[in-house]
């Protein structure tokens, strides 16, 4: 069986490739004045905020509020009406989703977006794919140094599946696990890229309690083993009042609160946006 005693059971032993667990090599990520209109629509209004490097900060706020848009931005998908994206060095609004991933931000979805037919580990051999040096001639030929390439990242997928409570279902095609599983190779195979920056859209959205609090703690361990920052996007309040260091709040694309989880809790504006919201659902209902 695999559970949190297991993602606990590791933590400390998993290091980032190339890095030591710290938050060091791990830059900040500035969102400044970041505006996307679609055609009539301003998703996001000059939004702003900071993930300072190695915390978990999250992006919550009504339905419609611009938090998809937002991920969407920072992974290339999305290109920016207007604003800036710096994380460290490197200005993000102008590159390609590739290039980003290149730079170390991985992301996972809200559906989850894995091949169900592929086994857990031909998933996060994928993931492993922006690493791989070998070139499409030399590994097609099967070369020694494609061979020995391929062995590497595969001996690396084996200690993130151990990280995250995956090893006994290595060989199962991902489309006959449970959903909650599935969710964890999604991070997992996320993790496969190495990444600095984690973006993580409704993690535990669907999930039964169990299955949240497994993900809350591989969260948690994620953050202690590496140290890189985790940006995310849920609607459990109870889960990023837990997890988050800091919180950004957005309401109809503008940001209305940004801090630690406690202050943005009982900010008015807030409160005021998410009363607003749950009476338009009744409404809506009635
Ligand atoms: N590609 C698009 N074309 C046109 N409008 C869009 C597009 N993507 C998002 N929008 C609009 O932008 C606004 C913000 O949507 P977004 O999906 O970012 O909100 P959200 O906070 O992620 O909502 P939810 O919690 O429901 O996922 C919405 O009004 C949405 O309809």
């Amino acid at each position: 069986m695999t559970g949190p005693d297991e993602v606990a059971g590791v933590t400390g032993t998993y290091q980032p490739a190339g890095m030591d667990a710290s938050a060091s090599g791990v830059p900040r990520l500035d969102v400044r004045d970041v505006t996307v209109r679609f055609a009539g629509l301003t998703a996001l209004d000059a939004i702003g905020f900071t993930v300072e490097p190695g915390s978990v900060h999250a992006i919550i706020g009504p339905n419609g509020a611009g938090k998809s848009t937002c991920f969407n931005v920072l992974s290339g998908v999305y290109r920016a009406t207007a604003g800036s994206v710096r994380f460290g060095d490197a200005e993000l609004t102008s590159l390609l989703p590739h290039r980003i991933a290149a730079l170390g931000v991985a992301r996972t979805f809200q559906n989850i977006a894995l091949s169900p037919r592929m086994s857990v580990r031909e998933n996060l051999m994928l993931g492993r794919h922006r690493l791989t040096r070998a070139g499409f001639v030399s590994a097609g030929l099967r070369l020694p140094s494609a061979r020995r390439e391929a062995a590497r990242h595969g001996e690396r997928v084996i200690e993130i599946a151990a990280f995250v409570g995956l090893t006994e279902r290595l060989a199962t095609p991902v489309g006959l696990l449970p959903y909650g599983v599935q969710k964890r190779v999604e991070l997992a195979r996320a993790l496969c890229m190495e990444p600095r920056l984690l973006l993580l859209d409704e993690p535990v959205a669907g999930m039964s309690g169990g299955e949240r609090r497994e993900m809350a703690e591989l969260i948690v361990a994620v953050r202690e083993s590496l140290g890189i920052s985790i940006l995310l996007v849920e609607h459990d309040m109870g889960m990023v009042m837990r997890l988050a260091d800091a919180v950004t709040v957005l309401d109809f694309g503008r940001r209305i609160a940004d801090g630690p989880p406690l202050e943005v809790q009982s900010d008015p504006e807030v409160i005021r946006a998410y009363l607003g919201a749950a009476s338009e659902k009744e409404e809506t209902a009635s």
